[in-house]
């Protein structure tokens, strides 16, 4: 951010009628939110959550607790109205698109659903690599297509959500490959495994970083060869909303290894990612720690979906309404600290 600008910002908060620095993290989210937006009003307007769903061929080796036909029958639930998003989604007062971006079942046109489908589930990646460099372009370039429709809404600030079984599998792996981190340090029960089952999806996820070992650790590579098609698509989406100034609201786990994969592409958009939510995934406090990012929220979630950037919203616009609408020392007349 420009140092002229954020130091304007801040002397602004700090003429607000409290005690220096009393309200922390959301003069912290007032001075990113009015960095990314260059002003000293900002506005957080039309705000989305996109929900991109895809199926995974790794969910066929016993990685879940779930079996993979619950990917699409979540996405008819989103379109219901009846999921958890769906509910956070009505008390923050945002609106929500369901992107399918490679689900295994054929839902027609429906409200409130893009059809940005590449392909029906990845392949599984401990035979071969999920997907094909052509698809994976695909996803990036379907996603910029998506950002700039829903920046037409006059929507600045996205949530980004998934929904795809064995995805807690995907993104540990990518994790370890772009960290160089041992894969325990990254797998985690994702949607409630036994200490058994976590012990079989750990194995099964060893044997197949084993199988691509020769993979090197650029974004793409990593989101070709272990990434799922919502993942590829989302981090594609973060890219082109950061270029376009507008604010990214980070989920759990899934949506933090794919930013982990957006920041790699276009470290720029650094500036623009808010952390929503510390889940209680394994790897996800490592990777914030290694991000430095201070999330918003720790609720002891371990959901996905955006589920923590509905939550994280309301703080959001508070945030915003404080720099926005608070009387200064001046204008109401209140004496300044003396020492
Ligand atoms: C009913 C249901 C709703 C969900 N909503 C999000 N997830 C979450 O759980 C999945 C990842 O966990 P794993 O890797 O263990 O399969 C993803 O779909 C994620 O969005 C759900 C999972 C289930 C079962
Ligand atoms: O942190 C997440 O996003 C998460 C964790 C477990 C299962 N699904 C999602």
């Amino acid at each position: 951010m420009d140092t002229l600008l954020k130091g304007q910002i801040q002397a602004k908060i700090d003429q607000k009628t409290k005690p220096l620095g009393s309200l922390g993290m959301l003069e912290r989210l007032a001075v990113q939110i009015s960095g990314i937006q260059q002003t000293l009003t900002p506005a957080l307007n039309n705000p989305q959550i996109l929900v991109f769903a895809g199926s995974h061929g790794i969910a066929n080796s016993g990685v879940s607790a779930y079996p993979p036909a619950v990917t699409a029958q979540m996405v008819l639930n989103f379109l219901q109205g009846g999921a958890a998003i769906n509910v956070l989604t009505r008390q923050a007062g945002m609106a929500l698109q369901v992107v399918d971006a490679g689900v295994d079942f054929d839902f027609g046109a429906a409200k409130g659903l893009v059809n940005m489908k590449v392909r029906r589930g990845t392949r599984n990646f401990l035979e071969e690599p999920a997907m094909t460099t052509q698809e994976c372009s695909l996803c990036i370039e379907r996603a910029r297509t998506l950002v700039q429709q829903v920046a037409g809404t006059g929507c600045n600030v996205i949530g980004f959500g998934e929904m795809g079984i064995g995805n807690t599998s995907a993104a540990s792996v990518m994790m370890s490959k772009r960290l160089q981190r041992p894969l325990a340090d990254c797998v985690g029960m994702g949607t409630g495994l036994s200490d058994v089952q976590l012990a079989h999806k750990l194995a099964i996820l060893e044997q197949a970083m084993d199988r691509h070992a020769a993979v090197g650790n650029s974004p793409l590579e990593v989101l070709q060869t272990f990434g799922g098609y919502e993942m590829a698509m989302m981090a594609g989406a973060m890219v082109a909303a950061g270029e376009r100034g507008m604010v990214i609201l980070v989920d759990g786990f899934i949506a933090t290894v794919a930013y982990l994969c957006a920041v790699g592409i276009a470290p720029e958009i650094a500036d623009n990612a808010i952390f929503c939510h510390e889940s209680e995934e394994k790897g996800h406090r490592i990777l914030l720690q290694y991000l430095q990012a201070q999330p918003v929220l720790q609720l002891g979630m371990r959901l996905g979906e955006g589920t923590g950037c509905a939550l994280a919203f309301p703080i959001l616009r508070s945030a915003v309404a404080i720099i926005n609408e608070m009387a200064s020392f001046d204008s109401a007349g209140v004496n300044q600290k003396e020492i």
